[in-house]
């Protein structure tokens, strides 16, 4: 996992290395980095955005060395020479005397073969003015590869958040230490493949919180003598009238994440006996599955009828790890009396995935509100409902109740489809069953969801018409493949 760090955390690290020639440093390792980008087009020309603030600063460094590497060099400044800060303000000095020159718009009649963009990094403060939106959506137009200083302008650097207008880069260099924004909301989409350059400084803060990009915590590899009994007992209730599917992809991921015995409580009355396409799973009433299971799942296809709020009130007051999802997530909302119950569970025991509309429905304001910072509404979920949250999306956020947060940094869009929730949440409930902590058990579940959906990408199976259950099976295949190979 790596850190990631709010801006102060990065603000405090560049004053208490105000001497040390940081923006030297890091517009030589955009010039090296861009010239590596370009080591097949010989003489090329590059158009170097550069903003008011000292991103402006790394850019016009950058520039310095391009030309004096052989580049042609267009430079467009969009500040004010006399209200750049002191080291941007030494950078175009240098690049003026080392016979550079400042245009204050985009040349017309040129052709480039790479646009550096230093107008904005982490001092975006507001929405892009009408001149810099106007900008980046004509660089936008060029399909000219974007090499983008720290952040893709227009993007905040905490949220993800577009702010007006965000350029999409194909690159990303970022300096110091990754930034949340770039990882979750509209950060993928617009940074391209990202590279950290800590320009020197070995001895980083503690982080905020952390991207997971590499698989958490596995399970314990498995003894020899060991039996169904040993790898636990997951359960799953839901599954009302037209909506029995859910269950059986919930409880049918359990089985293929490892849980020794997976019981379903379908609320149908017309439900099946028999999962004809998973034999494996055992059916039974919903109200006696949880006599049965070790960890519970609720949530899925559950409906809201009042046979559903009973099950769940009774649910939140055993004592076994639960995950609640969907349905059980509107019930929650709906049902102060549920949310009181919450507070009484021992800690680590219960956890919660909503999508954003669930969580605004939890949260009681909108889907766009809860997006707008979704590190911050996870947090909110776990603290308000004693949870460990996965606020799902782009760049899904764990959040646990005592203030630690995770963006998660493996999937595809072609998650985006029916069933990968369900599929989610019994994936946690076996890990959980197999002797991981709950929050083991989230964090490891949610990269390798993401990780089955990549490797099914990589083997051309999506991101269109990727299905639920074809993550399931290849969760498997990654998780044998981590722990036994
Ligand atoms: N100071 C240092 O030692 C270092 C700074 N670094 C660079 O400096 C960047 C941060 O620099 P700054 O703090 O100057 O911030 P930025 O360069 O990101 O932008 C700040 C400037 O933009 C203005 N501004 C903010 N939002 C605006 C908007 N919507 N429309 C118009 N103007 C707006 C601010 O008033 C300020 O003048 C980092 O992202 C990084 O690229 C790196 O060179 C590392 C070292
Ligand atoms: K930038």
């Amino acid at each position: 996992m790596k850190p990631l760090y709010a801006q102060s955390q990065l603000r405090a690290m560049e004053q208490a290395h105000a001497h040390d020639g940081l923006m030297e440093k890091a517009g030589a390792a955009a010039a090296r980095l861009a010239s590596s980008l370009l080591l097949t087009v010989s003489g090329a020309r590059i158009l170097v955005l550069a903003g008011p603030g000292n991103n402006g600063g790394d850019a016009l460094v950058a520039a310095r060395y391009l030309r004096q590497q052989g580049y042609q060099v267009d430079v467009v400044f969009t500040g004010t020479y006399a209200s750049l800060p002191p080291d941007a303000r030494a950078a175009y000095e240098a690049w003026l005397a080392d016979g550079g020159e400042i245009a204050s718009g985009l040349p017309q009649g040129r052709e480039w073969q790479l646009i550096v963009d230093g107008l904005f990094g982490i001092g975006l403060t507001r929405e892009l003015d009408a001149l810099h939106r106007d900008l980046v959506q004509q660089v936008n137009a060029m399909g000219v590869p974007v090499l983008s200083l720290d952040i893709p302008t227009g993007i905040c650097m905490h949220t993800g958040r577009v702010l007006g207008a965000a350029v999409c880069a194909a690159h990303t260099l970022t300096f110091l230490g990754l930034k949340p924004g770039l990882y979750t909301q509209d950060g993928p989409d617009h940074a391209g493949q990202v590279y950290l350059d800590n320009l020197g400084l070995n001895a980083a803060p503690p982080a905020a919180g952390f991207l997971v990009d590499v698989p958490p915590a596995l399970p314990a590899r498995r003894r020899l003598n060991s039996h169904k009994g040993s790898h636990g007992s997951v359960g799953v209730i839901g599954g009302a009238e037209h909506m029995v599917g859910a269950v059986l992809l919930a409880g049918r991921a359990a089985l293929r994440a490892g849980a020794g015995r997976v019981y379903c409580g379908l609320l149908a009355g017309s439900a099946p006996a028999l999962d004809q396409g998973q034999a494996e799973l055992m059916l039974r009433d919903a109200a006696s599955v949880p006599q049965f299971a070790t960890v519970m799942v609720a949530g899925p296809g559950m409906g809201q009828s009042d046979t559903a709020v009973s099950l769940l009130h009774s649910l939140l007051e055993l004592s076994q790890l639960l995950i609640l999802d969907a349905d059980a997530l509107n019930l929650l909302a709906a049902h102060p009396e549920l949310q009181a119950i919450l507070h009484q569970r021992k800690p680590g025991t219960l956890a919660i995935t909503p999508h954003p509309g669930e969580a605004a429905t939890l949260l009681h304001i909108t889907t766009a509100e809860v997006q707008a910072d979704r590190v911050a509404s996870a947090l909110r979920m776990a603290r308000e409902f004693g949870a460990i949250v996965v606020l799902k999306g782009c760049g899904s956020v764990v959040a646990l109740p005592d203030g630690r947060w995770f963006i998660n940094h493996s999937g595809n869009p072609g998650m985006a489809s029916a069933g990968m929730g369900d599929t989610l949440c019994g994936i946690i409930a076996a890990l959980a069953a197999q002797e991981m902590s709950l929050e083991e058990a989230v964090l490891l579940a949610v990269y390798l969801h993401g990780a089955a959906a990549d490797s099914l990408v990589a083997k051309g199976v999506g991101p269109v018409g990727m299905t639920a259950s074809e993550v399931a099976s290849e969760a498997r295949a990654l998780l044998n493949q981590w722990r036994y190979r």
